[in-house]
């Protein structure tokens, strides 16, 4: 049986996407292929970074302790970890559980896509400034459905020119949901705001880090 690289696992509320706001508990994975130049949680991607090795049931324990319904799977990148496929259906063999994955826009999505029960994708399309662009794997915006989320974490206005290109070229907007959400102290939210009025961007939305304004920016486990 599978087991999991966990660097932390803690009940807060969502502070991104489409169930922001909400009580979520989060299992956040060791490791990450890649190296965004804004990486708020780039300790968890250190080798030599502390870390529990759990178990499927370990983990499930943990969620059924929680109470909480909403589980997020995020990292580093939790779709490169061996035996997610396998976790994610045995959380979601709870039918009153949702699970989201917050994903870099690298890896497959499909095999997550065909899954019985089916999580929930917030995906990243990396925008210049990440210096991941090149990273990205762009049969995955075919698969992003109506429950998911396409978000761009933009520093700058080349950023936002970029994504609304990605946006054109793939018709994204309307069949998945689309934020643009500043790199926390490289951009002014008002500046993304200004854009989507210049650009006439109906059903974008703008996304602020909850936790980066209720709690310290700096602090883990929030
Ligand atoms: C830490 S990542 C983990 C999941 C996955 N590796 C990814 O990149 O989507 C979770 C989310 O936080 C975002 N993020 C990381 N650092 C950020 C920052 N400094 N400001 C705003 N968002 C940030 C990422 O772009 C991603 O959407
Ligand atoms: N409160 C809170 N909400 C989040 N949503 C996505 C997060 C992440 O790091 O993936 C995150 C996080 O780190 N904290
Ligand atoms: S993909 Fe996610 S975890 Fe990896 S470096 Fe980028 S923001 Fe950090
Ligand atoms: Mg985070």
């Amino acid at each position: 049986m599978s087991t999991y690289q966990v660097v932390e696992k803690f009940v807060s509320i969502n502070g991104e996407g489409r169930r922001a706001g909400e009580l979520a508990a989060f299992i956040r994975f060791k490791g990450c292929n890649l190296q965004c130049s804004y990486c708020d949680t780039s300790w968890a991607n250190e080798p030599g970074c502390e870390s529990e090795r759990l178990t499927e049931e370990e983990i499930l324990s943990w969620i059924r302790e929680t109470g909480v319904k909403n589980v997020t799977l995020t990292g580093g990148e939790p779709l490169l970890r061996k035996g997610m496929e396998e976790l994610i259906e045995a959380i979601l063999e709870d039918p009153s559980r949702r699970v989201e994955i917050e994903t870099n826009g690298s890896v497959d999505l499909k095999p997550y896509h065909i899954l019985k029960k089916r999580p929930f994708f917030t995906m990243d399309y990396k925008a210049p400034d990440s210096g991941m662009e090149k990273e990205m794997l762009l049969s995955n915006l075919e698969l992003l459905g109506s429950e998911d989320t396409l978000k761009f974490v933009v520093s700058s206005r080349r950023d936002m020119e970029k994504a609304l290109e990605i946006l054109e070229k793939y018709r994204l907007v309307g069949k998945t949901a689309v934020y643009f959400s500043p790199v926390f102290g490289r951009i002014q939210p008002v500046e993304i705001v200004d854009f989507l009025m210049e650009k006439k961007l109906n059903d974008v939305k703008l996304q602020i880090q909850l936790h980066k304004v209720i709690w310290d920016p700096q602090k883990r486990g929030v």
